[in-house]
């Protein structure tokens, strides 16, 4: 008699191909059995009759900013955060935290912070700037996740968006090294310019944001980076993407064979223009939530397929940052505090959509596993980590009290979706139930290990 340490027992799995009841049995972290009903005993039982269960989130695109802004956010509450959101490893961005993870002593310091603090897996990303370009061969040698560069301005001077001859002298080098380089996608001349002209007049209402950073910023920025790439050779991953046209430009590229993935957020497919006129600097991102009409384009196109994966790019700041009584628009902090809403997010845009669960696990979990290279990961299969998430199907209205980020500030407050987290299993201890996380496990930086053991 096989002897586990957690059996899941009549859960509808998600598995790659197929949604099937069935039981996991779970030994040592990894998922050691599925079977129409596994047979032996287990330290405890799980009965997930009637609820879904995915593989766990690997969201590749966070702000935790620790160390030197964790009042922002930080390793502790965020990893909870995502746990109670689904995720089971993330991607920590390589800036808002001070010093920005740009050389080997940074990214050291932020990997022992974390795996003291992160109760689940994660991911960290070098940052490229004007300036490290001989820095990214030993921040690549340590194992991050690829490299990080800003086109427009970032919001922070500690880390400086890239300059045109820097993007090409960091993708010649990033495409030796095998990384994949991840860009915000924003011109930064145009959409600066804008910005100062908005400035100027005092024209500094959620329009004049909107008005600012238009769509063809990003297209610009998106197609300038595909030419690089086409001279550099060097694998992109564009994030937040929010315009339909930078859709189908990295789409055409993709045909033409190169090797582009893009992500989008949910808040690009939630949420709209509207948001920010009527909730204020809390629905203030970069790229900006688009006019109704755009974001239903970008959601036909999320059903077409024409995405890699969905991430957060969960963005916190303190409540101050996001003051709705600061009537100028341009000085509160842009970012979306979101991080525990993607796998609800994007079950409910699938749901909505018509779509199978099954591109739930695509978009959150498989794709980003396969293109960032976590071997033991990603999937509802013999032998990946137990990285599990329970969900039942019953509408969840979002409460401030339910928020595990560490301000209490979020988009996503009042918002209901159709689903809700029961349980969060980390290589096979259960972290989140009961709405509440169970502290005690701890999460690994998936350095060089991890990469090596996906060769
Ligand atoms: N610095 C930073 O986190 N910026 C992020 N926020 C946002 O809304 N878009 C971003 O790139
Ligand atoms: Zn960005
Ligand atoms: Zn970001």
């Amino acid at each position: 008699m096989i002897e586990f340490d957690l059996i899941i027992k009549n859960g509808f799995i998600v598995l790659e191909k197929e949604i099937r009841k069935m039981d996991i049995g779970i030994r040592n972290g990894k998922i050691s059995a599925i079977q129409d009903c596994v047979e032996g005993t287990a330290k405890r039982e799980i009965d997930a009759l009637n609820q879904y269960i995915f593989p766990g989130v690997i969201d590749v695109h966070a702000h935790f900013s620790e160390p030197g802004r964790e009042f922002w956010e930080g390793f502790s509450t965020g990893s909870q955060m995502m746990a109670a959101g689904g995720c089971t490893t993330y991607f920590d961005m390589p800036l808002n935290g001070i010093p920005s993870t740009i050389n080997k002593k940074a990214l050291l310091d932020k990997a022992s912070i974390g795996e003291v603090k992160s109760c689940v897996d994660f991911g960290l990303w070098g940052g490229l700037v004007p300036g490290n370009v001989e820095n990214l061969k030993e921040l690549a040698e340590l194992g991050v996740v690829g490299f990080k560069a800003f086109l427009s301005e970032t919001g922070n001077e500690e880390f400086q968006n890239v300059d045109d001859l820097t993007l090409l002298y960091g993708m010649q080098e990033i495409s030796k090294l095998g990384k994949v380089l991840a860009l915000h996608a924003e011109s930064a001349p145009i959409t600066s310019w804008l910005q100062n002209r908005k400035i100027k007049f005092g024209q500094l209402s959620a329009d004049d944001y909107l008005a600012s950073r238009p769509a063809i910023a990003e297209f610009e920025a998106v197609n300038r980076a595909i030419a690089y790439a086409q001279i550099t050779n060097c694998p992109l991953h564009f994030v937040h993407i929010s315009s339909p046209d930078a859709v189908l430009a990295i789409q055409k590229a993709k045909l033409n064979g190169m090797d582009i993935t893009l992500e989008t957020c949910p808040h690009y497919l939630l949420f709209n223009h509207d948001d920010l006129i009527e909730k204020g600097a809390i629905a203030k991102c970069a790229p900006p939530l688009r006019e109704e009409e755009v974001k239903q384009q970008l959601v036909s196109l999320f059903v077409e397929g024409k995405f890699d994966m969905i991430s957060s790019d969960h963005s916190p700041c303190t409540p101050d940052m996001k003051d709705s009584k600061m009537h100028n628009i341009f000085t509160a902090w842009g970012g979306i505090s979101g991080g525990q809403f993607t796998l609800l997010s994007t079950i409910e845009l699938v749901l909505q959509n018509n779509m199978s669960l099954l591109q739930v696990a695509k978009y959150t979990s498989t794709n980003p596993a396969h293109r960032f290279k976590l071997k033991g990961k990603g999937k509802i299969e013999v032998e990946k980590d137990a990285d599990l998430v329970i969900v039942s199907m019953e509408p969840f209205k979002v409460d401030e009290s339910e928020l595990f980020s560490k301000h209490k500030l979020s988009i996503y407050v009042g918002h209901t979706f159709p689903c809700r987290i029961k349980q969060t299993i980390a290589r096979g201890n259960v972290l989140f139930e009961n709405g509440q996380i169970n502290l005690g496990t701890r999460g690994e930086w998936l350095s060089i290990k991890a990469l090596i053991d996906a060769v």
